[in-house]
């Protein structure tokens, strides 16, 4: 089996790791030569994963038709919103049978599509030959070779399974599961509830407050997803559940850490600045979200605050005072 990577950030880098070690041979992308050296001279990533050694047998590339010849699998592992222009430039380029796998946590701003779809449509592949990984996979915690599970789904279940048997390893267990709609979603919507629990936190708020968010955001993707088609068993599992609470509680997180600094009084600007670069998913789905909410007249009423935050029309205090105001209601 042979691996093309393209996106050697935090978690591309990690899971080319865990497909090296799976012993599926991986060429990683990078857009800058410099770190596409340091992979393979130095077996190091120090801009994305510093004192993570990277296995030998693990190479880099800036050439993305170099990476993706004769790959069995390619791997999408890019900010959601560059998505389409970078797939754009490498669609003639992609091996006509290979799986095309999106390791990505977003929704695309304006036409509200979910990774997977952006990919059947721009490399004009079926979606059956599109598979997605999500789960509770905090990058460093992976590369570290600490123990973790995740969910590789594609309607194609042999597909799936082909995924999962490449990217299997004594550290990352990998499950199969069909439905793709929820696993995205999943993915998607836990980085905006992340945001909202890193302003909590960096507000005082204990672990009542955070443990209220993460119940009553896994509430609202249930909701969201029930209207889009996902099973709703999805949600209790590691796309759902499984990572909601990794990524909420976790201060590896980009999102977490990004709405703590909200919540203690950092303006936008600053809360971005300190992402060096590195991609907080939630702070722009959370518009396509809403919008995707919206167009399918589903109540998000976290995702809605904390989009009025990052849109700069809102702050974490009054976001507080509009959840805890709502109408009372059942559960
Ligand atoms: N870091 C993590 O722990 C996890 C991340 N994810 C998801 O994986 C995806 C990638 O995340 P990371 O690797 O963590 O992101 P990152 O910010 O660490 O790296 C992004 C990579 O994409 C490259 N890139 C290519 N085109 C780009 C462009 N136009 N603008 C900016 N960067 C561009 C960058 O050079 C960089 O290598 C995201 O959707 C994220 O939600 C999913 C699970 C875990
Ligand atoms: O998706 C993740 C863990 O599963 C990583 O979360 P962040 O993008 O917030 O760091």
């Amino acid at each position: 089996m042979r691996a093309a990577v393209l996106g050697a950030g935090n978690w591309g880098t990690a899971f080319a790791k865990v497909l090296t070690d799976a012993g599926t041979e991986t060429v990683l992308w990078a857009r800058r030569p410099e770190l596409a050296e340091a992979v393979n001279q130095r077996h190091c990533n120090p801009d994305y994963l510093e004192g993570i050694e990277l296995p030998g047998a693990l190479r880099a590339t800036t050439d993305p038709t170099e990476a993706m010849s004769g790959a069995d699998l390619v791997v999408f592992a890019i900010p959601s919103q560059t998505l389409r222009e970078n797939l754009g430039g490498w669609a003639g380029q992609l091996p006509p049978q290979a799986s095309l796998v999106s390791l990505m946590k977003g929704i695309e701003l304006g036409t509200v599509m979910r990774m997977s779809e952006v990919i059947s449509q721009v490399a004009k592949a079926l979606p059956e030959r599109v598979a997605v990984v999500s789960g509770p996979n905090l990058a460093r915690e992976i590369a570290m070779q600490q123990p973790t599970a995740t969910t590789v789904a594609c309607t194609d279940l042999a597909r799936a399974e082909s995924v999962q048997q490449a990217c299997s390893t004594g550290y990352f267990r990998p499950y199969t599961n069909t439905d793709v709609i929820g696993t995205e979603l999943g993915g998607a919507v836990k980085n905006v509830i992340a945001l909202a629990c890193g302003m909590a936190v960096g507000m005082g708020f204990g672990d009542n407050t955070v443990a209220s968010l993460i119940t009553r955001g896994l509430a609202e993707t249930a909701r969201l997803g029930s209207a889009l088609g996902a099973d709703p068993l999805t949600f209790a599992g590691l796309a759902g559940l499984g990572d909601l609470v990794a990524t909420c509680a976790s201060p590896l997180s980009r999102n977490r850490t990004f709405g703590h600094r909200l919540g203690r009084g950092e303006t936008l600007e600053q809360a971005q600045q300190a992402t060096h670069g590195q991609i907080a998913e939630g702070v722009k789905s959370c518009r396509s979200i809403l919008d995707l909410a919206d167009r399918h007249g589903v109540d998000v009423p976290i995702v809605r605050e904390v989009s009025a935050v990052c849109a700069g029309e809102s702050d974490p205090r009054t976001a507080v005072r509009a959840l805890m105001s709502r109408s009372i209601k059942s559960e």
